[in-house]
């Protein structure tokens, strides 16, 4: 990518600042009580609470002391690099399409506008069976297969081998938030069981016009949950819920970062939400960066678990099928659509019909 095409350029308002804010950063929580051996190290009181107050001001938080060895973060970074570091003509054999959905891609949109970077995506599940089209109650499924290229020849074993280890992760993070919303703590695991997870290996090159251009525009990720590796450049910005700046997540060496998606939103009924974030480019330095996307079956409905709502805190989404937002998501990836992709604030229910909903049962009683 050389010069910048108009296809990159931000709206102003959605132009990046080069005066970066790095104040009170997002929380730094130390998970060595999960690995310590004990039994019940998953119900670690304080542990617990950080990651509640986390989820709940921010939206998002570093962990270190994860239990994913750093050799295998390490190998993948190593392979990720090599893969991008081939010719297009090479990358290109394993390009995504509508229909082969993993592999490579570089021409990605996030809100219709041209994102800075180039990706290789692949699943966990291989295949991952997803509904056969975007059609409501559409009973048809298909298959989505990984490709993967000759070279590195190792890229195959890394990445299956560090999935791995982040799912592990991904399960024990699902069982302290459950606690931390009061649940019992293997509530979530069912969702996952046919999950429709995948992982993303994101090259984002120098960029000439950082303050016009950015390497992932603003948006909320879908799923349930994020667990991400950057490496030592820097350029992710988390939207403060506190008053709306962006605000610069530092690199810290072997943390990973975790962000609350859209599905625990609304399971948690807006307890904890999903927060916006964008990844600003850099003239100089290219960066790396791995978000593992922890998703549930194609066949869950979403909607706030029972045990978050009552009378006075109605369900503030209407059920939807996961398997229905990933594919129509996935579609809206590869082209420049006229009008917004999906978004969770479709399925929101109104303020007015909430206090409707109140005002009826509170008539009635
Ligand atoms: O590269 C990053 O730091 C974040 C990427 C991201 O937000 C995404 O791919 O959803
Ligand atoms: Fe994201």
């Amino acid at each position: 990518m050389g010069e910048v095409e108009p296809a990159f350029i931000q709206d102003l308002q959605h132009r990046p600042k080069l005066t970066i804010i790095e104040a009170e950063g997002i929380p730094l929580i130390d998970l060595s009580a999960l690995n310590s051996g004990s039994a019940d190290a998953v119900s670690d009181a304080s542990l617990v609470s950080d990651i509640g107050d986390a989820c709940k001001k921010w939206g998002f938080f570093q962990v270190i002391n994860h239990g994913v060895p750093l050799e295998k973060r390490e190998k993948l970074e190593k392979a990720a690099r090599e893969l991008f570091d081939q010719p297009l003509e090479e990358k290109v054999k394993m390009r995504r399409d509508e229909v082969r959905v993993y592999g490579y891609y570089d021409t990605e949109h996030t809100k219709n506008v041209r994102d800075w970077k180039e990706v290789f995506d692949f699943t966990l599940q291989n295949p991952t069976i997803v509904p056969a089209s975007t059609r409501p109650h559409e009973e048809h499924v298909v298959e989505w297969y990984n490709q993967w290229p000759q070279y590195p020849p190792q890229l195959r074993e890394a990445c299956e081998e560090y999935a791995e280890e982040v799912e592990r992760l991904c399960f024990k993070l699902m069982e302290l938030i459950a606690l931390s919303l009061g649940l019992p703590t293997d509530s979530f695991n069912g969702f996952f069981k046919d999950q429709t997870s995948f992982v993303r290996l994101n090259h984002y090159p120098p960029c000439p016009a950082p303050d016009l251009a950015l390497g992932v525009g603003r948006h909320k990720d879908g799923g349930a949950l994020t667990v991400l590796a950057q490496d030592d450049v820097g350029g992710l910005e988390v939207k403060r819920k506190s008053d709306g700046e962006w605000i610069r997540v530092k690199p810290t060496p072997d943390a990973f970062i975790i962000n609350v998606g859209d599905i625990i939103q609304v399971w948690s009924n807006e307890r904890y939400e999903s927060v916006e974030h964008r990844v600003m480019v850099n003239s100089k330095k290219e960066r790396f960066s791995i978000p593992f996307f922890f998703n549930p079956a194609h066949y869950t409905i979403v909607k706030p678990l029972e045990e978050l709502t009552s009378e006075d805190n109605p369900p503030k989404y209407r059920p939807y099928s996961w398997g229905n937002f990933l594919v129509t998501r996935k579609g809206s990836n590869f082209k420049k659509l006229d009008v917004e992709n999906i978004q969770i604030y479709h399925f929101r229910v109104s303020e007015s019909e909430l206090a409707n909903r109140f005002g009826k049962a509170v008539s009635v009683a």
